[in-house]
C-alpha cells in the first residue's frame, strides 16, 4: 500500500476509534445494577451454570463447617485424579497421551488390547491428503502457527466428502483424524515459516507409526529426528496435563457453542483454535517466556527481590513489557490457591532445569511464582486468590526441550483437541438445543433522522 493511502487509513481509524469508544461505552455500574456477571462468573470463581458434563471435574473450593472455602486445586479426568493418572503411566514407563485420549473420548481406561487397537487406528489416520503440505501448509506461511493450523483445519474440510455429517460415528472419525494430524499440521507449518520467513533449511520428516505422539512431535521437529527418552517423556506429560479442563474454559465453551448451531467438525475446531490462541488463555505460554526474557533484560540484579517486585508492579501498572497490565502464567478463572498441573509441572521442571543447566532460570521462575501473587494482591481486587497456572512453567519446559516459541500454543492445541472432541461428542449426544444466552439491552429507542438533517 502506498504511504499516503496508509496514512489516510491510519488517520481515519485513529479518529474513529475514539468515536467507537465514546459511543460503545456501557457504564460499569450497570453491570452490577442488572446483576450481570462479567466473564459469566461470580467473584469467587464459580461459573454461571451452562451445562452438564461427565468428562472432567475442577475443584477449587470445599465446604468446611458449612462455609465455602478456597482449597488446593484438583483436576479429575473421567473420575480419575490427574496426579494418579500421571503417576500410573510414568511409573510403568508408558507414554500417556494416547491412553488418556482414549479415557477422555470413550469414558473408561483402556485395557492393553483396547489401547493397541486405538493407537493402531490413530496411526492409520495419521496421513494428509495428497500434496496438502505443498498446496496448503507451505502457502502464505506465518509466524503465527495457530493461524496456520486453523487454516489447515478449515482446508481439510474440502477433502472430506462427509464434512458436514453430524452422526456420532462420523464425528468420532473426524475427531480422531484431527487428533492424529495436529502435530503434523503444526510442525510442518513451523518448518514452512522457518524456511520462507527465517531463511532456514526446509525439511519434512514423516511420523513413525510405531512411536508415541510426543516422540513423533520431536522426531518431526528436529533436523536429525533425534531426541532423548527424558525429553519425550516430559513432553508427553505436558500433553496429558493440557488435554482437558471442563466445559467452561474459553475454547471448550466455544466448541460447545459452535457445535450447538449444527456446524461441522472442521469449523468447530477452527473456532476453538481461534479462542485458544488468546494470551489470556492458551497463548499465555508464549507470553510467559517473553515476559521472563523482558524481566531478565530490564532488572539489573535478579537477586534483588525488591527490584523484581517493583518491576512486576510496573507491569501491572501497564508501564512495561506488553503494557496489558497482566503478569502472564498467574491467575486462573477457577483455581485460587493452586493449579494442580502447575504443581506437577514444577517437579519435572526442577529436575529438567538441573539436567539442562538452567538452575538460574528456575530460581527466577520460583521467585516470580512467589512474588507475583503478592504484587497482584496489592494492585487488584482479589476475591479468590491468584497462583501460578498450568502455563507458567510449560513454556519454560518447552524452551528446555529446544522447542521453538512459535510452537508453544500449538502444542497446547495438540493436547486440548482431545478435550474439545470429547465435549463436542457429549454436546451432540445429549443436547439438541442452540446455545443462546441473553444480553440485557441498555440502549434507548431514537427517532430516525434523514441524512440531510443530521
Ligand atoms: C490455560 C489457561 O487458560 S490458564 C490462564 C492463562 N492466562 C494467563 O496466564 C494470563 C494472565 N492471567 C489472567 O489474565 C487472569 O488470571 C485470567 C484471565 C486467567 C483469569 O482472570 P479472572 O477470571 O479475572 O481472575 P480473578 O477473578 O481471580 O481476578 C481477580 C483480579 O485479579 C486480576 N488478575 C488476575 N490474574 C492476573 C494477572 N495474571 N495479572 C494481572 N491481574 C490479574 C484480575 O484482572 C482481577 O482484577 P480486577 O477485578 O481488579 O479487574
Ligand atoms: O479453565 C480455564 O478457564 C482455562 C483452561 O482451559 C485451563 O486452565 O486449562
Amino acid at each position: 500500500m502506498r504511504n499516503s493511502k496508509k496514512e489516510q487509513i491510519d488517520n481515519y481509524t485513529a479518529k474513529y476509534s475514539k468515536v467507537c469508544i465514546e459511543n460503545g461505552n456501557i457504564g460499569s455500574t450497570l453491570f452490577d445494577e442488572y446483576g450481570v456477571k462479567r466473564g459469566l462468573r461470580d467473584k469467587n470463581g464459580e461459573g454461571v451454570l451452562a451445562g452438564l458434563t461427565n468428562i472432567s471435574l475442577i475443584k477449587s473450593q470445599e465446604i468446611v463447617d458449612g462455609k465455602r472455602l478456597p482449597c488446593e486445586g484438583r483436576l479429575l479426568y473421567r473420575g480419575y485424579d490427574i496426579i494418579e493418572l500421571v503417576k500410573g503411566f510414568e511409573h510403568s514407563k508408558r507414554y500417556g497421551f494416547e491412553e488418556i485420549a482414549y479415557l477422555l473420548l470413550f469414558g473408561s481406561l483402556p485395557d492393553k488390547g483396547q489401547l493397541d487397537e486405538f493407537k493402531e487406528n490413530l496411526s492409520l489416520m495419521c496421513t494428509l491428503p495428497t500434496n496438502f503440505t505443498r498446496d496448503v501448509i507451505m502457502k502464505a506461511s506465518s509466524k503465527d502457527i495457530m493461524n496456520s493450523l486453523t487454516k489447515s483445519v478449515l482446508a481439510l474440510a474440502s477433502y472430506d466428502k462427509q464434512a458436514s455429517d453430524l452422526s456420532i460415528e462420523n464425528v468420532l472419525r473426524q475427531s480422531m483424524s484431527l487428533i492424529s494430524v495436529f502435530p503434523m499440521l503444526s510442525v510442518y507449518g513451523y518448518h514452512a515459516y522457518n524456511h520462507y520467513e527465517c531463511d532456514d533449511s526446509f525439511y519434512i520428516h514423516r511420523p513413525d507409526a510405531n512411536l508415541s505422539t510426543a516422540e513423533n512431535i520431536l522426531r518431526m521437529l528436529r533436523p536429525d529426528k533425534k531426541y532423548s527418552e527424558l525429553e519425550a517423556r516430559v513432553l508427553d506429560i505436558a500433553l496429558v496435563l493440557h488435554m482437558e479442563h471442563g466445559g467452561g474454559n474459553n475454547s471448550t465453551f466455544t466448541t460447545r457453542v459452535v457445535t450447538s448451531s449444527g456446524s461441522d467438525t472442521y469449523s468447530v475446531i477452527a473456532a476453538a483454535l481461534s479462542s485458544l490462541k488468546g494470551p489470556k488463555h492458551g497463548g499465555a505460554n508464549i507470553k510467559v517466556v517473553e515476559m521472563m526474557a523482558n524481566i531478565k533484560k530490564n532488572v539489573k540484579d535478579l537477586d534483588d527481590e525488591e527490584a523484581v517486585k517493583d518491576y512486576l508492579a510496573r507491569m501491572l501498572n501497564k508501564e512495561v513489557f506488553d503494557k496489558s497490565g497482566l503478569i502472564y502464567g498467574m491467575g486462573h478463572a477457577v483455581y485460587s490457591i493452586s493449579d494442580p498441573r502447575a504443581t506437577i509441572f514444577k517437579n519435572f521442571v526442577e529436575r529438567l532445569a538441573a539436567d539442562k543447566k538452567r538452575d538460574e532460570d528456575f530460581k527466577l521462575y520460583s521467585m516470580i511464582e512467589r512474588l507475583a501473587p503478592e504484587v497482584i494482591g496489592e494492585k487488584r481486587n482479589i476475591y479468590k486468590g491468584v497462583s501460578a497456572n498450568v502455563d507458567f512453567y510449560s513454556g519454560f519446559v518447552y524452551s528446555m526441550l529446544d522447542i521453538p516459541l512459535e510452537l508453544y500454543t500449538p502444542i497446547f492445541a495438540m493436547a486440548r483437541i482431545v478435550g474439545w472432541s470429547a465435549h463436542r461428542l457429549e454436546e451432540l449426544i445429549n443436547v439438541d438445543k442452540i446455545i443462546r444466552p441473553a444480553y440485557k439491552t441498555v440502549m434507548t429507542e431514537r427517532t430516525y433522522v434523514g441524512i440531510d438533517k443530521r
